[in-house]
Formats: structure tokens, sequence, C-alpha cells
């Protein structure tokens, strides 16, 4: 039978790419999306998920899922974080290389957080994915958010945007909470 859950997101890219990892890994799980408006607290990635998913299940008005997406920088002690969408749209590709200027140090860390709830007023169960690399000089633009800057360990040299579409979705933030998700929806009657 297949399992399908309500992926609350107002972001086309990321729908698409969970969309096809759910394909890929023929999981008997699909999702449906709704795009809506939700506050996105201060705070740390977990309390950031745990609120956006509790006010999405609360509009919604049943059970759903959200995703937070974080890109956090070894020199910065995490930061921006949750915050990588205001300092994305604010310094761009150059200005996210010229914040780590000094540092001597470029490692960052994509994490991709789902939030499951159960509908209003369940407590909502997180599942984290995270994928190192580096920060570089834009390639392979203009490509999804901060794709051209980031550059895994993995990747054999190249950017995320330099990556095929289906390379990416192996490795990625994304792919690997995903992967925890799906188990935990696999196992529920
Ligand atoms: O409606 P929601 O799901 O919240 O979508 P959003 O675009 O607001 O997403 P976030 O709040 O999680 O902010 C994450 C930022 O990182 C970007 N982003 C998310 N996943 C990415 C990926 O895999 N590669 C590059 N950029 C990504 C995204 O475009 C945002 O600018
Ligand atoms: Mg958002």
């Amino acid at each position: 039978m297949t399992k399908s859950f309500v992926f609350v997101t107002g972001n086309a890219n990321k729908l698409r790419e969970v969309q096809q990892i759910l394909q890929a890994g023929d999981s008997g799980i699909s999702c449906t999306s709704q795009s809506v408006d939700v506050p996105e607290l201060q705070g740390t990635t977990q309390e950031v998920a745990i609120a956006k998913v509790k006010a999405a299940a609360e509009k919604i008005g049943g059970p759903c899922v959200t995703e937070d997406t974080a890109l956090c920088f070894d020199a910065l002690n995490g930061l921006p974080g949750p915050y990588i969408k205001d300092f994305m749209g604010a310094v761009g590709h150059d200005g996210l290389n010229k914040m780590l200027v000094g540092f001597n140090n470029t490692k960052a860390t994509a994490l991709c957080t789902f939030a499951y709830s159960a509908g209003p007023g369940s407590e909502p169960i997180l599942f984290e994915g995270r994928t190192e690399g580096n920060i570089v000089p834009a390639r392979g633009g203009p490509g999804f958010g901060w794709d051209p800057t980031f550059q895994p360990v993995e990747s054999n040299g190249l950017t995320y945007a330099e990556m095929r579409a289906e390379d990416k979705n192996k490795i990625s933030h994304r792919y690997r909470a995903l992967e925890k998700l799906k188990t935990y929806l696999q196992a529920q009657a």
C-alpha cells in the first residue's frame, strides 16, 4: 500500500528533490504538498523545526511534514545555520565566501531537519541528515539556493550545483534525513 504524507513547504526546489528521492527509492511512500505560510522562530535548528511543524499542523488541521535546511559554518560555530535564507538573500554567494575571510577554515555542514506532526497538539518527531563540505567561490550556478557555493567532501571536487540531480540526491543532507523519515513512516501501521 502506498503511504503518503503532506509536505508543507513554499520551496519548489525542496519539493522536487523530495519527490525525486522518494521515487528513486521505490519506498512505497509518496507526498503531496501544501504551501502554507508559517512563522519561523529563532533558536536552535531543532527549536525552529518543532515550532514550524506545530504551526503547520495547526494551520492544516491534520498530520504533516515540514523541512528546515541549515548551512552551518564551522568557523562561526554553526552560524548562519537556520538563518541561511536571510544571509543568502542579504549577501549572496560572494558574501558567504567573504564572511569566512580571515578564518582559514571553510568547512560547513548542510543540515536538513524533517519534522513530522501527527496533528494539532501532538509532539513533533525530528529526522536529521548532514552532509559535510566546504564553502567555495560559486560554480555551476544559478542552481538551487546555495548549491553553487557548497562543495561536499564526497563529490570529487564538484559543488552541489555542478552535480547531476541524481548524484546530489544520493549524498545530500535532504536524502539522509528523508531516509530516516521514510523508515519511520514505513514502520507505522
Ligand atoms: O517553505 P520552506 O520549506 O520553509 O522553504 P524555505 O525556502 O523558506 O526554506 P528554509 O526556511 O528551510 O530555508 C533554507 C534556505 O536554504 C536554501 N536551501 C534549502 N535546501 C537547499 C539545498 O539543498 N541546496 C541549496 N540551498 C538550499 C533555501 O532556498 C532557503 O534559502
Ligand atoms: Mg522557510
